[in-house]
């Protein structure tokens, strides 16, 4: 697998450490005041929107206009447009300054084009219920068997006959396959060198708990994989490999922020996606936190709600669960993220229970 342990250096406000129970954390490296921006960041690895709102959310800064579908579309040769809507041609044209996003759109619109096509053969969603609990030993010899079986048989075809090898994918496949080309585009276009690829390389991957926990998702990781190998043009292809994609799935369970309609939390907001942004992942969760994250556009900020000192944990919020009870809050971090909290105010309120 790839991730390694390799020293992350991501600013100057705060270093990342190891503690004794909840893996790497962010501590300030200096005193800092109530209203710093620790963190700013534009660039993602990759993001998703939810199928159902793929029209409506605009693929560069995420703008919703409450189920209004986006007005601006590509207008190259790119007849189906990529499956990529945006609200404004300023941000289209910002989403085709960037480098080589040629091989993007076209991994995109061969995706999208392969996808309508199999529309008759798909009937309504496919259902892919799984109860049946999946062991590590189970997912590596799933991938042993991609690896040394499927792969090569599909190697040797003729791209004529691979093709026909295509798994019929759901929307939920469909949705995923989207988010790795963009992760792998990034991947491909970014210096092995930078921060941003630090960062990713050192994600933590919560691959087995995910799998265990939602066993469908072996299957749905498998067509996926499936479906890009056959899929994929030369450009992305050449850095897709079974390491790489579990790497992006593993890191995604556990490391990706929510894209919400508003910042506010409430219960009529429309979850519209996701995101992961590898710098911000190492943030631990408190159930106290120090930390505010904003996101404006395609812009995610954090910010101290209050004053730190030198060597004090930076720690965010990761599920709006702040309002509930000690037992409530555990639950849902365990069921969503798979720990048992750590954060001071988890263990002084069980005390006191
Ligand atoms: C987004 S990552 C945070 C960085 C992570 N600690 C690491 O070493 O990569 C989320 C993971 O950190 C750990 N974690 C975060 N907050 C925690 C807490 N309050 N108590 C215990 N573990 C926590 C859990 O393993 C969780 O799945």
């Amino acid at each position: 697998m790839m991730p390694i342990e390799e020293a992350v250096y991501i600013s100057e406000l705060f270093d990342i450490r190891t503690t004794d129970n909840s893996g790497r954390a962010c501590f300030a490296s200096k005193d800092l005041k109530k209203g710093t921006d620790v963190l700013c960041l534009t660039k993602c690895l990759g993001a998703s929107t939810c199928y159902e709102f793929r029209k409506e959310v605009c693929s560069q800064c995420f703008q919703y206009d409450g189920g209004q579908r986006m007005k601006v579309r590509l207008n190259n040769k790119f007849l189906k447009g990529a499956g990529l809507w945006f609200c404004t041609e300023n941000c289209r044209d910002q989403f085709l300054r960037q480098e080589h996003v040629d091989h993007l759109i076209d991994a995109l619109e061969t995706l999208l084009v392969s996808w309508e096509i199999q529309a008759k053969k798909r009937i309504g969603s496919i259902d892919r219920a799984s109860n049946s609990s999946i062991s590590t030993e189970k997912i590596e010899s799933l991938w042993q068997d991609i690896r040394d079986n499927w792969i090569t048989r599909i190697d040797r075809m003729k791209p004529t006959k691979r093709v026909l090898q295509l798994p019929i994918i759901n929307e939920d496949e469909y949705v995923c396959a989207r988010f790795v080309i963009h992760c792998l585009f990034t991947l491909k276009t970014t210096d092995t060198s930078s921060l941003h690829m630090a960062a990713f390389r050192n994600l933590q991957s919560n691959e087995s708990s995910k799998i265990s926990r939602f066993p469908v998702l072996l299957d749905l990781q498998k067509r996926v994989f499936q479906t890009l190998y056959i899929l994929l043009p030369p450009f992305l292809k050449s850095g897709f490999d079974i390491p790489t994609f579990r790497h992006i799935l593993g890191s995604e369970y556990g490391n990706s922020f929510g894209i919400w309609q508003n910042e506010e939390a409430s219960d009529s907001r429309e979850y519209l996606g996701y995101w992961v942004l590898p710098e911000a992942s190492f943030f631990n969760h408190s159930c106290a936190p120090n930390l505010i994250k904003h996101r404006f556009g395609n812009k995610m900020i954090f910010t101290l709600n209050s004053d730190v000192t030198k060597d004090q944990e930076l720690c965010i919020d990761y599920k709006d669960i702040l309002d509930l009870k000690v037992d409530e809050r555990r639950h849902i971090l365990k069921e969503n993220w798979f720990f048992s909290c750590e954060c001071p105010r988890c263990k002084i309120e069980m005390q006191i229970n």
